[in-house]
């Protein structure tokens, strides 16, 4: 786990908002996001069901279906000549350049949307053509050979049929072809959700290893935080279409500030460590299309009290608990904790000690 905080950003997302519908019945889905990814860092993104991860991610690179419709914000990538864009201002064509070069991402199920009826590896070289158009037949499937050999899959596999290939299999493809134009950014959506612990495991590890060799940024959304607490360096945590706490992985998982996250972590079974019992967060997420005035968490909230259902969510530092000076929370107990008030004793504990 490493700090990333002083290097550039390679993606920076500022104020980001998204409906579904355009209709005085739109849900406001996403709500003024503000996410930094930093070069070569991994960010886990996490959440329940439904809050808005995908969405983030989706409209982020501009892949977002309708009736998604991106309202306001911006989204500064860096491209590999190292100029900054924002890719919500960019033309179609310029989109299409840019995207699986300085961007890829592996969508949710990814592993299923290869196609049956043509070879792996076919499948790869295209992908590779549409950027590579003067490519010889010899580059392509060097590269192709290359991408299987990262991904751990024997290159004579390009030969191979999707369905000859177990789960576990094609989602390395999918990871191989995300990776073929050297991306600095990789978007991940769920990438082992489908898979069993062991292979969830080997993939988690294989992206490690290539994001030390290679370099790339990972964004790696997941609703596992046992998962997250593995591969991620910093993880932002998202609950009603906002980003609730964003923060360096250990000490987030240790000493989470938010509630929410509190009982997000607790929902899961640790991967290390003793074993604990596990809680979980009574009650389920809001409505987005009808969200009314106040912290949307208020109504599953343990610390509840009346000034939360005014209270705007606003990341801010809570460097007023911890020497952890990038550790932010949107949670009003903490401006309360500044102005004197004192913190419930279990939020002022460490995680490990709950
Ligand atoms: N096409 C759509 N029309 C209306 N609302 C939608 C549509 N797609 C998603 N939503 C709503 O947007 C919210 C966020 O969904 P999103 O899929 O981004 O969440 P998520 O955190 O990625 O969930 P999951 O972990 O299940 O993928 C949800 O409340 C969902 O109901």
């Amino acid at each position: 786990m490493t700090d990333f905080s002083n290097t550039d950003p390679v993606l920076e997302i500022k104020n980001l908002s998204i409906d579904y519908g355009f209709t005085e019945n739109a849900a406001h889905v996403l709500r003024g996001v503000n996410l930094t990814l930093h070069e070569g860092e991994v960010l886990g993104l996490a959440g329940e069901s439904g809050c808005g991860k995908s969405t983030l991610v989706y409209g982020a690179t501009r892949l977002l279906p309708p009736p998604g419709l991106i309202v306001g914000g911006e989204v500064w990538i860096k491209g590999t000549n190292g100029e900054k864009r924002d890719l919500l201002r960019l033309t179609d064509k310029e989109l299409r350049e840019q995207r699986w070069v300085d961007e890829a991402v592996v969508f949710q199920g990814a592993m299923n949307s290869l196609n049956p009826v043509y070879k792996v590896g076919h499948q790869i070289k295209d992908a590779i053509q549409a950027h590579r158009p003067s490519w010889s037949r010899d580059q392509l499937q060097k590269r192709s050979e290359e991408l299987m050999d990262m991904v751990g899959i024997s290159p004579d596999r390009l030969e191979s049929f999707p369905h000859q290939l177990s789960g576990g299999m094609r989602q390395r493809v999918m990871i191989a072809m995300a990776l073929a134009l050297d991306p600095k950014v990789l978007i991940m959506d769920e990438p082992t959700t489908a898979l069993d612990v062991v292979m969830q495991r080997q993939i988690v590890e294989q992206i490690t290893e290539l994001r030390k060799k290679l370099g790339f940024a990972v964004i790696f959304i997941t609703h596992d935080m046992s998962l997250l607490i593995e591969i991620a360096d910093r993880i932002a945590i998202m609950y009603a279409g906002q980003i609730i706490e964003d923060g360096p992985a250990m000490d987030l998982y240790d000493h989470a500030r938010h509630p929410y996250t509190k009982g997000l972590i607790n929902s899961f079974p640790p991967l290390h460590g003793p074993r604990r019992e596990l809680g979980g967060i009574a009650g389920t997420p809001p409505d987005m299309a009808k969200l009314g005035k106040g912290c949307p968490f208020a109504e599953r909230c343990a610390y509840v009290h009346d000034d939360c259902r005014t209270y705007e969510v606003k990341l801010k530092a809570t460097d007023i608990v911890s020497d952890s000076p990038t550790h932010l929370a949107g949670c009003i107990l903490f401006d309360e904790l500044r102005s004197g008030k004192e913190l419930p004793t279990e939020l002022m504990l460490k995680h490990r000690e709950v």
